[in-house]
């Protein structure tokens, strides 16, 4: 991957396979130019990192991917993003689309039920219904979410009683649950411990094998230590976007090298 100096685009690499390609995305919420232009392709089966100071449209971005901005009142989208090759904006209804792609939260939000009626509640939407079904979905979600063991003796038992950490693996494991290709995970650690933060971060390494992750996170650390590539954000714009190892470690653009070493943010 490298970045066109001229106008900013990123230009594909043909060896790499692409889950989303995004061109020239615009986002204004009524007067305010939220994005600007954005052009990224999102590679398949890896980890890719959004940084930046706050308010500069990460987690705007994040949810031009899965049209979660369509519930935004004055919220106006230009532009393109596709999800293998079909337009998200044109061409495929909103619930494929949720289903093809997931989103875990910065808080977690397990509903007001039990941990397998969490689980199961994304499947039984979809229509399945025999107990059998459900029971080996909720038992396969939670252990791709790493909590089986943890849970697996208090299925029926509130999730609102789990910990903060328990409970976003289990909406982890509610998003697995409906057999998403991507997880979209908004700052999926940052109300969590340092623990419970190192059990979530390797399991989004370990769920790469199966999907393409996206991941909003304020915290660079995190960044270096899970992501393939990351893009760093500034006042709408996408300032650079490469192979983390190499943003992190020689920075293209000085505005990057100024956030990554601290010099503002
Ligand atoms: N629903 C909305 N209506 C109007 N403006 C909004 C709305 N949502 C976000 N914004 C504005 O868009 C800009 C980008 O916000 P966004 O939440 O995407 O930033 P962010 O980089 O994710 O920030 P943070 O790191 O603090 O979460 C901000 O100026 C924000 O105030």
């Amino acid at each position: 991957m490298k970045v066109c100096r001229k106008d900013k685009k990123i230009m594909a690499d043909q060896s790499k396979k692409y889950k989303f390609d995004i061109s020239n995305l615009n986002l204004h919420y009524g007067d305010f130019h939220a994005l600007k232009d954005v052009n990224m392709q999102i590679e398949a089966n890896k980890i890719t990192a959004f940084i930046g100071p706050s308010g500069c449209g990460k987690s705007t971005f994040l949810k031009t991917l899965n049209r979660m901005n369509d519930l935004v009142e004055n919220c106006k989208i230009d532009g393109k993003v596709l999800l293998d090759g079909t337009d998200i904006y044109k061409d495929m209804d909103e619930i494929t689309l949720r289903y093809r792609v997931g989103m875990v939260f910065q808080q977690p939000n397990p509903f007001p039920k039990s941990v397998y009626d969490n689980v199961a509640y994304g499947p039984r939407i979809a229509g399945i219904k025999k107990k059998s079904q459900l029971d080996e979905i909720v038992e396969r979600s939670l252990r791709q979410a790493a909590i089986w063991d943890e849970l697996k003796d208090r299925l029926h038992k509130s999730a609102l009683g789990l910990s903060g950490g328990q409970q976003q693996r289990l909406c982890i494991a509610r998003t697995l649950a409906v057999e998403p290709e991507v997880i979209l995970m908004d700052e999926p650690t940052s109300a969590l411990d340092p623990i419970s933060t190192s059990k979530i971060e390797d399991l989004a390494m370990e769920l790469k094998k199966d999907y393409t992750i996206v991941m909003v996170t304020h915290n660079m650390q995190q960044a270096v230590r899970v992501s393939d590539n990351t893009a760093f954000f500034l006042l709408g714009e996408v300032i650079e976007y490469n192979d983390t190892e190499k943003l992190f470690s020689i920075p293209s653009d000085k505005r990057t090298e100024d956030y990554i070493t601290g010099r503002f943010g």
